[in-house]
């Protein structure tokens, strides 16, 4: 009887010990920022922030509030404040990054995904800074002139083709940093094949298209035979590494020629021991400055057009301002840039309309950190709401609205009659960019091939809508957006008519002129 009744006590005890953890899962724990209350099991699942809609939890609980997702906690950043605060001034201990099961069976050692305290984190971007500070003209080299002028020419050429060509520049433009390789035409090339892989991975990182193996990490132990995802995985993986496998070697058995010399991964193989780094090293970091930066241009490229198809005024006073400048005679130069406030407020705006990484990547803490009397734990996935930082009506007056005058009398484009009560002391430019420690490496580069485009297309065509029903900002600026990915363009056409023919023969020669560059 007394055995009875000791099974029955441990059985009962277990009973409501899982019991206690179940009801646990998925619940806020004390000292946390506030939040939307939590369901059982699933917690905030529904509750995460979404790009279009104003974030209704950030103006309930405040610019920093925290979702609870199984045995996960999020902080979502709503402020320029509180980024500034947790991720700006704490980066030491706020620059990790999430390590999922999939991402790293897939990418294996990769930069993006390695903590700040990693070896390749940490020679990665020593890297970059050396390859950026001995290629201060980068964007003024005979490749990037060339790169331009070949996006002006295929334009011309084949205007109904715009959505592939600003693809093919992109990717270009990143082969021509990363591996001193251009990319002349996009069907069959490693640029097309580009975008096919960065759609494989996206797929498979998707957790909607997986079991839940971070939750259950027992699903890790499945034979293969069962367990589809890691076939999966090899074949992405597999294509990954024909793909960035060829570029890299292509890279490293020409390393005597012009172009590949100042590449990054030359700079990189030329001081493996300075470095402190190996040709694995080497190649994974490779890998990650194509992931991150292959396609980010092309988005922030579209989104312009689409803006100024979508706002013809807008293109009208942007068009008359670098007339006045630079005239119909010759192309604009970077060096033009700083002379055009309205064409710096027209880049502004769109980076706060449709911002390219709409959340950030997300980051994880590294301790327990204090904010405005709330615990943000050890581990805590951080996303920063960029969407509602630049929506938010008590800043930017009809946020919904593309008007790049806003910025022509305030830095950050504020309203005028800003409450005194909301701070914004703490904003910066580049929010478009992270923040942190993780502040994207690429950020002056890609800054430039923003300008140099942005001047070129508007010195050399007008954009307006065709019959085609596309072309709508709203509608076709992005694909549905996960968390911490950015925006993509959804195919369109539009109308693209070249300004003059004086205009048209500048290009032409400028482009024979730099054939030379482009093999
Ligand atoms: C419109 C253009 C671009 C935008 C808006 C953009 C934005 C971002 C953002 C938001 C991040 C995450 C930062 C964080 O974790 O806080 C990032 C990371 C990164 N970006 Fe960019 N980026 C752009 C272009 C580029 C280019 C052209 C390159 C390189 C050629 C590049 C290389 C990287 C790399 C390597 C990282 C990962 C940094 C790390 O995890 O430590 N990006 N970028």
């Amino acid at each position: 009887m007394a055995a009875h009744l000791s099974v029955f006590a441990i059985a009962s005890g277990a009973f409501v010990f899982c019991l206690s953890r179940i009801w646990r899962i998925s619940k806020r724990e004390k000292g946390l920022p506030p939040g939307p209350p939590t369901r059982f099991i699933f917690g905030n699942v529904a509750d995460f922030p979404k790009a279009f809609q104003r974030d209704q939890s950030a103006q309930t609980y405040g610019d920093v509030y925290s979702l609870q997702v199984f045995n996960s906690t999020f902080v979502i950043m709503a402020s320029a404040t509180a980024v500034k605060a947790i991720m700006d001034k704490q980066g030491q201990c706020t620059g990790n990054r999430l390590k999922t099961y999939m991402a790293t069976r897939v990418l294996g050692q990769h930069l993006i995904t390695e903590n700040t305290d990693s070896r390749l984190w940490k020679i990665g971007r020593k890297a970059v800074r050396m390859f950026l500070d001995s290629n201060t003209a980068l964007a003024r080299s005979p490749a990037y002139q060339a790169e331009f002028a070949q996006f002006l020419v295929d334009i011309l050429d084949s205007p109904q083709n715009l959505f592939s060509h600003t693809k093919r520049t992109s990717v270009s433009l990143t082969t021509s940093f990363v591996y001193g390789k251009r990319l002349t035409v996009y069907e069959g090339s490693e640029a097309e094949k580009f975008f096919e892989a960065a759609q494989l991975l996206n797929d498979i990182l998707n957790p909607a298209n997986h079991p839940p193996i971070d939750l259950l990490p027992a699903l890790q132990l499945v034979p293969t035979r069962w367990a589809s995802w890691k076939g999966r995985c090899e074949r992405v993986k597999g294509e990954r590494n024909v793909l960035y496998g060829g570029l890299f070697r292509e890279c490293t058995d020409s390393l005597t020629s012009e172009t590949s010399s100042s590449s990054l991964v030359a700079i990189m193989l030329k001081n493996l021991d300075k470095l402190n780094m190996t040709v694995n090293d080497a190649k994974s970091i490779s890998d990650a400055f194509m992931d991150a930066g292959g396609d980010t241009s092309a988005v922030f490229i579209l989104i312009f057009i689409l803006a100024v198809v979508n706002n013809p005024s807008c293109q009208a006073r942007a068009q008359a301002e670098l007339d006045f400048l630079v005239g119909g005679d010759r192309m604009p130069t970077l060096d033009d840039l700083p002379s055009l406030p309205y064409i710096n407020a027209l880049i502004k705006e769109v980076h706060r309309i449709r911002p390219v990484v709409p959340f950030g990547l997300p980051h994880q803490s590294a301790q327990d950190l204090q904010y405005k009397g709330y615990i943000i734990p050890n581990g805590a996935i951080l996303v920063v709401n960029l969407w509602e930082i630049y929506h938010d009506p008590r800043l930017f007056e009809d946020p919904e609205s593309f008007k790049p005058e806003r910025y022509l009398n305030s830095q950050f484009g504020f309203r005028e009659d800003v409450e005194i009560d909301v701070d914004t002391d703490d904003f910066r430019d580049n929010l478009s960019f992270g923040a942190g420690r993780r502040i994207c490496p690429g950020e002056s580069i890609a800054m430039a091939i923003i300008g140099a485009n942005v001047m070129n297309l508007l010195w050399a065509f007008t954009f307006s809508k065709d019959k085609s029903g596309t072309g709508n900002i709203d509608i076709d600026a992005f694909e549905p957006v996960q968390i911490g990915i950015s925006f993509k363009p959804r195919p369109f056409t539009c109308n693209v008519v070249v300004r003059d023919d004086k205009r048209r023969e500048i290009i032409r020669d400028l482009h024979a002129h730099m054939c030379a560059f482009s093999a």
